[in-house]
């Protein structure tokens, strides 16, 4: 199955399957319905028997560009729908859906026992501790690159962690592993301090220097949410604690992150920017698939440089990790006040550096309030309706806020 087949992650997944046609058989798309023309156009392509579609309003439209396609899928719909598809008979649900959606399509594919090759990582980080009961170790494939990369260094699997080791390797000493290295380009506006974030406009911070990638995560890569995104997602996928992982800028996107040892050694993973590699072993795990994308260039002389993370300018780490630690539903809060924000600031209602000063705000009056859930990773009294109500609450306050900005 294939979720979210008609953006970024889809796409390129669909790329895949289509030159690997001995490999793969593609038993279900979903999408949002936003292109639902190019939606049946892969269903009759891939020769799909089943198309899952969010909206029930573009539900009418994609069964007549079914027809002209020459597809005679049947087709799901609604937020249910694609939830069905995610939970049905298959051998890998690859879940390229964006945003908090796509957490009941994770579950679902959880509970049915499928592995879950991962690029919704909102998912994951909102659903937290329940995902982590749900899911067997190994179940999980990260797709996300940085917890692909971590995944090839860290060959451990043990009870509490998710992620799939890279190639079936499995070792039994884990407490050889020091720390998590989780690697940023910093994003287009890298090197600038919060002065001169103020004006910058959706066109620049959609212009991301080395990934091409869909338009919220390209933005939380300019705020470096994205980066506050995946240390939540690293400390639940490998059961690290959050002071033993680190973020470093690494302008150039080839070292995807890195895992070090306790005798010094650091083992890095190095490749040039392109999904299409995480993608496919997501797809083939615990196969690679050759020629997935071309690989490095070793004859050109070439630079590599790294460099700390500006705390001061960009705040969305040192929150995420806050908010990871905290637990229960406080990173659904943080999650869902963003993409709030960048909704707002995409439509041009909203300042760049309000986008964080928003999430920070919301964040924090959700401290002040009960929340159930305990330490960081427990699912102590956390229920799913708890992650709903937290992620509505947080929506529904960083609209107040928005609006008095608009
Ligand atoms: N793009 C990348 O390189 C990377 C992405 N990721 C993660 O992967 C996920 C997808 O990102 P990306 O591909 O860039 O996003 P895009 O915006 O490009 O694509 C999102 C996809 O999700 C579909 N969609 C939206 N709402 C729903 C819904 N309710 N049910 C089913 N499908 C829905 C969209 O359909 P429609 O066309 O109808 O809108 C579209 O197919 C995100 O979680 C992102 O953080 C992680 C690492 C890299
Ligand atoms: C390709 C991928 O995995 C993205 O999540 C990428 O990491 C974004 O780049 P940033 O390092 O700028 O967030
Ligand atoms: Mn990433």
């Amino acid at each position: 199955m294939i979720l979210g087949s008609t953006g970024s992650i889809g796409t390129q997944a669909v790329d895949i399957v289509q030159r690997n046609p001995d490999r793969f058989r593609v038993v279900g798309l979903a999408a949002g319905g936003g292109r639902a023309d190019l939606l049946a156009k892969q269903a009759a392509e891939l020769d799909v028997p089943l198309v899952a579609v969010a909206d029930p309003e573009r539900a009418a439209d994609l069964s007549r560009s079914l027809a002209e396609h020459g597809s005679r899928a049947a087709v799901l719909v609604g937020a249910e729908g694609v939830a069905e598809l995610a939970g049905s008979p298959c051998d890998v649900v690859l879940n390229g859906i964006t945003g908090a959606l796509g957490l009941e399509s994770t579950l679902a594919a959880l509970r049915a026992g499928t592995t879950l090759a991962l690029a919704n990582k909102e998912s994951l980080i909102i659903g937290g501790p329940l995902v982590r009961d749900l899911a067997r170790p190994g179940q999980i494939v990260p797709v996300d690159s940085e917890h692909f990369a971590i995944a090839q260094c860290f060959p451990y699997l043990p009870e509490g962690q998710l992620a799939s080791p890279a190639q079936g390797h499995v070792h039994a000493r884990r407490d050889e592993v020091s720390r998590l290295v989780v690697t940023a380009s910093g994003g287009p506006f890298r090197g600038r301090d919060r002065d001169g974030l103020a004006g910058v406009t959706p066109a620049e911070a959609l212009d991301h220097p080395t990934w091409s990638m869909g338009p919220v995560i390209t933005v939380n890569s300019a705020t470096l949410v994205n980066k506050g995104l995946e240390v939540i997602e690293a400390s639940l996928l490998f059961d690290m604690p959050f002071d033993r992982i680190d973020v470093v800028v690494h302008p150039q996107s080839i070292v995807h992150s890195m895992v070090e040892y306790v005798d010094g050694s650091t083992i890095a993973k190095a490749s040039p920017p392109s999904m299409m590699i995480p993608i496919a072993y997501g797809l083939g795990a615990p196969d690679r698939v050759p020629g997935a994308a071309p690989g490095m260039d070793w004859t050109r002389a070439q630079t590599w440089t790294f460099e700390p993370l500006d705390h001061e300018a960009f705040p969305a780490v040192r929150l995420a990790c806050e908010v990871g630690a905290a637990g229960g539903t406080a990173p659904a809060v943080y999650n869902a006040a963003n993409e709030e924000a960048v909704d707002a600031f995409l439509r041009g209602n909203l300042a760049f550096p309000s986008i964080m000063d928003t999430v920070s705000r919301v964040v924090s009056e959700h401290r002040r309030t009960d929340r159930p859930g305990g330490a960081s990773h427990q699912s102590v009294g956390l229920s799913l309706d708890d992650v709903y109500a937290a992620d509505a609450w947080a929506r529904t306050r960083a609209r107040e806020l928005l609006a008095r900005q608009a």
